[in-house]
């Protein structure tokens, strides 16, 4: 674990020793046609993923994917419909896994009327060996709120009060939904610190985002879902691909069909949002040298030009689409 410096008010602490697992047997979790409705609303639609031991998996997409209700099936607090769930081998219900598993619930999930530290020791006392909760409030820069009742806290301390209370028991998987939804970026270096040093202890970690930067950091695999069902899954390299793309922002609305008219055959041009300039195709010194000359001829400057390679928010964009949900 780095330690976390220049860091206004979350502290580095002591590791979070975990044991290195050796266990390469079966996933970390296996689920095969996984269905489940809300009445008439189908949420999971026939989903099958697998997240491997010792791996971090990011499961990525739009509102109303089905991404809660997928882990939330994985932790055992919803009930499938159909399809087959495995969590370390087991039927997510089973009892031995509640002190093999971490869970941290969107939106925190704390007691709102107890303490922070108090519940943290509370929580402690379900595992075997459990982290020292005074170290775990520190790592997390929780010292100072450890006499707080839960409900002052606010909604970031929340998160990372739920966060300690995830991985206090030392799990084996750790099943986090949105971690870092509502955080400053000092705390959500920390979780960031934290999830790769859990990682890096052999823990396997499931957890869902809509930060795109977050999956491509910290995951080894990354699934995107949509309306229930898996639309792409691999490596963040794997989904990005090595092809690369040329940027620039401008006056929104150019004539974009000019611009390819003056192009190599094969590219592609697109605004994407307004004002936005991606250019894909062979992009190498002629075709810069294209839409930097076009650009002049129109009297545009095509500020932050770069080439560089698609973003997972990009592939997200292509496979998920633009409107909202
Ligand atoms: N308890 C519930 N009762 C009825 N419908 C629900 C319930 N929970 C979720 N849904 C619906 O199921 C669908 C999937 O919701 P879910 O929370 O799993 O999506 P999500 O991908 O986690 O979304 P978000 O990114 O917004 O958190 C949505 O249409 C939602 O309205």
């Amino acid at each position: 674990m780095s330690a976390i410096t220049g860091d206004r008010h979350l502290r580095a602490g002591p590791a979070v020793a975990v044991p290195k697992l050796v266990t390469m047997g079966s996933p970390a979790v296996e689920m095969i046609d996984l269905v489940k409705r809300y009445g008439g609303n189908t949420a999971v639609n026939g989903l099958t993923l697998s997240a491997g031991r010792g791996a971090v998996t990011a499961v990525l997409g739009p509102n109303g994917a089905g991404k809660t209700s997928t882990v939330e099936i994985c932790e055992g607090f919803r009930r499938a419909d159909s399809g087959t769930v495995r969590v370390l081998g087991l039927a997510p219900t089973a009892a031995e896994l509640r002190a093999r598993v971490g869970v941290m619930l969107q939106g925190g999930g704390v007691p709102p009327a107890m303490r922070c530290g108090e519940w943290l020791r509370l929580v402690s006392r379900f595992y075997a060996h459990p982290l020292d909760s005074r170290a775990l409030l520190g790592r997390l820069g929780l010292t100072e709120h450890a006499r707080t009742p839960c409900r002052r806290l606010s909604g970031g301390q929340q998160q990372r009060l739920s966060l300690a209370a995830a991985v206090i028991g030392r799990p084996e998987l750790v099943f986090l939904d949105e971690p870092t939804a509502g955080l400053d970026p000092q705390a959500r270096h920390a979780c960031w610190d934290l999830v790769a040093e859990l990682r890096g202890a052999g823990v396997s970690v499931v957890l869902t985002t809509h930060h795109m930067d977050e999956a491509e950091r910290l995951a080894d695999q990354v699934v995107i879902i949509d309306r229930g069902r898996v639309v792409a899954e691999g490596t963040p390299a794997s989904l990005t691909g090595a092809e690369r793309q040329l940027r620039f922002r401008a006056r929104p609305g150019l004539a974009l069909e000019e611009l390819l008219n003056a192009l190599p055959s094969g590219s592609a041009a697109k605004e994407s949002p307004a004002g936005h300039y991606i250019i894909e195709g062979l992009v190498g010194p002629e075709l810069l040298a294209t839409v930097t000359a076009w650009c002049a001829a129109e009297g545009v400057t095509a500020d932050d030009l770069r080439i560089e390679r698609r973003t997972l928010e990009d592939v997200f964009l292509e496979l998920t689409g633009r409107e909202l949900r």
